[in-house]
């Protein structure tokens, strides 16, 4: 029979999404389930990796169901998956030891703090390229060690592995215990501080210093090529990718050139640069990752500003404040009003990103007169947005040669023209969002059908772009410029307000 689709599987940090993509890229079908959010502490942010692997044994025949397709109309799966999320489990058994730490986490605050005195930014940013925050996984690894009783003993003998979302699935889907294959993609390592940026495999003195045994590590693979076949769900089928999502977005975006970057407007935000094959070195506050490797071609780098809270606030400010009912409905009431009317909002809830790498910082609003009413605040919610890209981007332009002439955009803040064309104002860029708006599914789908040989090139991929939308700067530089020194100065009052972290 033909193999007429890829199927590409997003775990993401809400939920698990299987969609179908045929030759032109096109979504053919669409599964999707939320699996549980657990906070057992403030600040601790946690998931069931079993229930994980249960909602992706539910939608991929789902979406193999919703279009009428066989198992063997697939040619290949592609998996893409919240980065940095840590789970440790028995390798005889396959049970999780305990729950996954989740991106988000912030447990690991007072041992970040010390590491960034001792011994200091420079050593981790040298290796890994990260200077230590609680964003990463391997702090998390060293948590567990020291919090959980006989597990660095079991560690060093052999008994537990260690993966992100996308190796535990992996791992799972090509037998679990009775030979599933142990391996992660370039993409994921270079979130973990464990993999040495430049040789792309994990680094001795990082694995010494946090005091990670490799046999617990997967084997790191390139982004596209054959990780094996799945035995279960889909038995016979092919996994040849695996990306971190924010990494498929930018794929599925097909920003194949050095100076191309897209953001991906969720939760929070995540814009990544194209930097070509070449290592660059933030000097300004962003992340150096791997954007992608495609089989034994060389890796290609990215710049990458993540922004912890962007549509959160806007959930914040619908599901705490009430003050709207859905998500979309903030773009009404910000349109109630003209301007912010001096009002502005830094959602630093859990400290702040790029550029800042701030844990000491909270939110603040500023600017607050007897004049302000909730639609200025609702401007002030999508403003925050706006400016803290804008951060990353002068971030960006300021390490990289080429500076950012547009940005492609994806995610579910997009659907906002009033944001949209704020970002455009913020940044002086044009925004542009694709026709295919699945950017994190259709990248794992892109390179699993590169190695697959179903597509036969990137300029192929890059023909399936096409523009849904476009919005063009219009605010006058003046204007832009004073807004833009009191967003600075609105963050400059979160910067601090935490007088030392909470030692869990
Ligand atoms: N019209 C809108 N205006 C502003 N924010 C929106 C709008 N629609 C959705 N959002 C925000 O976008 C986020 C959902 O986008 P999505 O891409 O599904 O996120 P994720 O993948 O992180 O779950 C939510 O935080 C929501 O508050
Ligand atoms: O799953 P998402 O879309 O919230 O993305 C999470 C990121 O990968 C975290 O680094």
């Amino acid at each position: 029979m033909v193999e007429r689709y890829v199927m590409s599987i997003d775990q993401g940090t809400t939920s698990t999404r299987c969609i179908l993509f045929d030759h032109g890229g096109r979504l053919v079908s669409v599964a999707q389930h939320e699996h549980e959010q657990h906070f057992p502490r403030p600040g601790w942010v946690e998931h069931d990796a079993v229930e994980i692997w249960h909602t992706l044994q539910r939608v991929v025949p789902q979406a193999l169901s919703h279009a009428d397709v066989s198992p063997e109309e697939v040619a290949a799966i592609g998996i893409a998956n919240q980065r940095e999320t840590t789970v440790l489990w028995d390798r005889r058994t396959g049970t999780p030891l305990g729950r996954a730490i989740v991106w988000q986490d912030t447990r690991t605050a007072p041992m970040v703090e010390e590491l960034r005195n001792e011994p200091g930014d420079d050593f981790f940013l040298q290796r890994c390229c990260l200077a230590p925050s609680t964003y990463f996984s391997a702090p998390r690894i060293r948590w567990l060690f020291d919090h959980v009783d006989g597990l660095r003993q079991r560690a060093e003998d052999g008994e537990v592995l260690f993966g992100t979302m996308e190796s535990w699935l992996i791992w799972k889907l090509t037998g679990g215990p009775a030979g599933g294959r142990h391996l992660t993609d370039v993409t994921n390592a270079s979130r973990t501080m464990l993999m040495n940026i430049s040789t792309l495999d994990w680094d001795e003195e990082l694995l010494e210093f946090f005091g990670v045994p490799r046999p617990m590590l997967p084997e790191i693979r390139s982004s596209a090529e054959d990780y094996g076949t799945a035995r279960t769900v889909l038995p016979g089928v092919r996994i040849t990718a695996a990306l971190g999502d924010q990494q498929a977005a930018l794929f599925g975006q097909t920003c194949f050139a050095p100076g191309e970057a897209k953001c991906t407007y969720g939760t929070g935000s995540f814009l990544l640069l194209n930097t070509g094959t070449d290592l660059v070195r933030s000097r300004h506050g962003l992340l150096t990752t791997v954007a992608y490797k495609i089989e034994d071609q060389p890796a290609v780098y990215a710049l990458e500003g993540p922004i912890a809270v962007t549509g959160a606030l806007v959930q914040w400010f619908r599901d705490r404040l009430g003050l709207i009912s859905t998500a979309p409905e903030i773009e009404t009431l910000a349109r109630s009003v003209e301007d912010n009317g001096g009002c502005y909002i830094v959602p630093a809830f859990s400290g702040l990103y790029a550029p800042h790498w701030r844990s000491d910082a909270r939110g603040v609003i500023v600017g607050l007169t007897s004049y302000i009413t909730k639609g200025h605040l609702a401007r002030a919610v999508l403003e925050a947005t706006g400016w803290q890209t804008r951060e990353v981007v002068d971030a960006m332009n300021a390490d990289f040669p080429l500076p950012l002439k547009v940005l492609k955009v994806d995610g579910g803040m997009t659907s906002d023209n009033l944001l949209m064309q704020f970002l455009a104002d913020a940044l002086d860029v044009p925004v542009v969002r694709p026709m295919a708006v699945e950017t994190v599914s259709l990248g794992a789908a892109y390179a699993a059908g590169l190695a697959a040989g179903y597509w036969p090139d990137l300029e192929v991929l890059r023909r399936n772009w096409h523009r849904a939308a476009e919005w063009l700067p219009k605010m006058s530089p003046e204007r832009r410029q004073s807004e833009y020194e009191n967003w600075k100065r609105a963050v400059e009052r979160a910067l601090g307000w935490i007088a030392s972290p909470d030692p869990t």
